[in-house]
């Protein structure tokens, strides 16, 4: 039985992937094996030794200390592209709103008072007050290809927008997506220079802080609008707020409201809405609890931010997984203390990625406490697991 702690509420079709009979589930669970979260800040919580896999149901895992989890050969899975079309579809509202007045314009309505005649006349002579401006022609500049930007910038691209985009990391897969109409800028400054509107999708990284700043701010046409479903911190926000006093900057969208920014009236706040669809919590849930239990039930790894990708088909025996320092002669010291205990590998897949290797073999026979404990042992095993033969 394997328990399952929440930190967050997760969408009951992700835990329905777990089934009850294998997998204890809540948000009191003590001495866990797998953690699953949205936005729960954890940098500051104590993570039990217990803890072999986090599931991030979403993008982002700035709330999650990656890199301790990697030091202690712990995978950390998110949901790669699950709630990118929610945030896209965002952004568009968000770039409409702004474009729009639509938000000062709503409140202006909503306050008109008396009958019916009286609020038309007030209608009529107030509208001029909120005229805007359409998409087709503008510019906008998309900074991150990934799941999200891609999708911004090709829907863009079908209102009728020119659409910039920066990513200087852009993934194979992001690029046999991204419509060819899109224009490459040649550098943040580029971008900047060209865009009536820049709207932000990538990671909050030491790369990405602050990339929107004064200097790049006034690049931009008069007027222009900025968009951050991202992070906060992606955008300066003095910065931001300063260019929108003097006037050179029109609104300023964001999903990471702050005290500062929600009383400007020129700040579009949403509350961290970008993945709060139906659609999105549930494509996020099922996708990361389907990793988190390939990897307890299996050893597989898919979607982790931080381990390889691994995944071999059972052979039925007992199997263990080892993940270890990316050095060289790991897999000669373990099936060394294998072949030493008499065991047979039947199978042995080792993948890596960056610092960390991760190595699945399968077994002809049971391995014993003994054995187990000089694997762990070997200088640079981070983590090691093993996983009772499946009939
Ligand atoms: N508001 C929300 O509810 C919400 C929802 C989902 C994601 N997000 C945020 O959006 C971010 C992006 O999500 P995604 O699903 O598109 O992720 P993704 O990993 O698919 O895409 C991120 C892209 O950023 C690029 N990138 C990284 N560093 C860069 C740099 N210095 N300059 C330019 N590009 C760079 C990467 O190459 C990648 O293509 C997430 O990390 C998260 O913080 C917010
Ligand atoms: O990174 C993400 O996926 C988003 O910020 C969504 O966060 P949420 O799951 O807390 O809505």
């Amino acid at each position: 039985m394997y328990k399952i702690l929440t930190l967050n509420n997760i969408s009951s079709l992700g835990l329905q992937r777990l089934p009850r009979e294998d997998y204890e589930i809540g948000s009191e669970i003590s001495q866990p094996d797998g953690i699953l979260l949205r936005s729960f800040k954890m940098h500051d919580m104590v993570i039990p030794d217990s803890v072999k896999a986090i599931g991030r149901a979403g993008a982002g895992v700035n709330n999650i200390p990656v890199d301790q989890m990697s030091s202690r050969g712990v995978p950390v899975f998110n949901a790669p592209g699950a709630n990118a079309n929610a945030v896209k579809e965002l952004v568009l509202a968000g770039l409409l709103m702004a474009s729009r007045n639509i938000n000062s314009a709503m409140k202006f309505a909503s306050g008109i008072e008396g009958d019916d005649a009286a609020i038309s006349v007030a209608v009529e002579a107030g509208k001029k007050n909120f005229v805007g401006s359409e998409l087709p022609s503008k510019t906008l500049g998309v900074i991150g290809l990934g799941a999200i930007g891609v999708r911004v910038a090709n829907a863009a691209l079908s209102l009728g927008m020119k659409v910039v985009g920066y990513d200087p990391l852009i993934s194979v897969q992001s690029a046999w997506q991204l419509s060819s109409g899109v224009e490459k800028a040649i550098s943040l400054d580029h971008l900047f220079t060209q865009c009536d509107a820049v709207t932000v999708h990538v990671p909050l990284i030491d790369a990405t802080r602050g990339i929107v700043s004064a200097e790049r701010l006034k690049l931009m046409p008069k007027g222009g609008i900025i968009v951050n479903l991202a992070r906060g911190g992606i955008c300066d926000d003095t910065a931001v707020l300063a260019s929108l006093n003097k006037g050179h900057t029109s609104t300023y969208v964001i999903d990471f409201p702050t005290a500062e920014l929600m009383k400007h009236p020129k700040v579009l706040a949403f509350p961290h809405l970008g993945a709060s669809t139906n659609e999105a919590e549930e494509n996020c849930a099922v996708m990361v609890a389907d990793s988190v239990r390939d990897f307890l039930d299996d050893g597989t790894v898919v979607n982790a931010v931080n381990f390889p990708e691994a995944f071999m088909p059972r052979n039925g025996g007992t199997r263990i997984t080892i993940a270890n320092a990316n050095v060289p002669n790991m897999v000669g010291q373990i099936s060394t203390l294998l072949a030493n205990a008499g065991l047979n590998i039947a199978d042995l897949l080792n993948k890596s990625r960056g610092d960390i290797a991760y190595t699945i073999i399968d077994l002809d026979g049971d391995i014993s406490e003994e054995t187990v404990a000089a694997i762990r042992g070997i200088n640079g095993v981070l983590s090691m697991r093993t996983l009772p033969s499946k009939a």
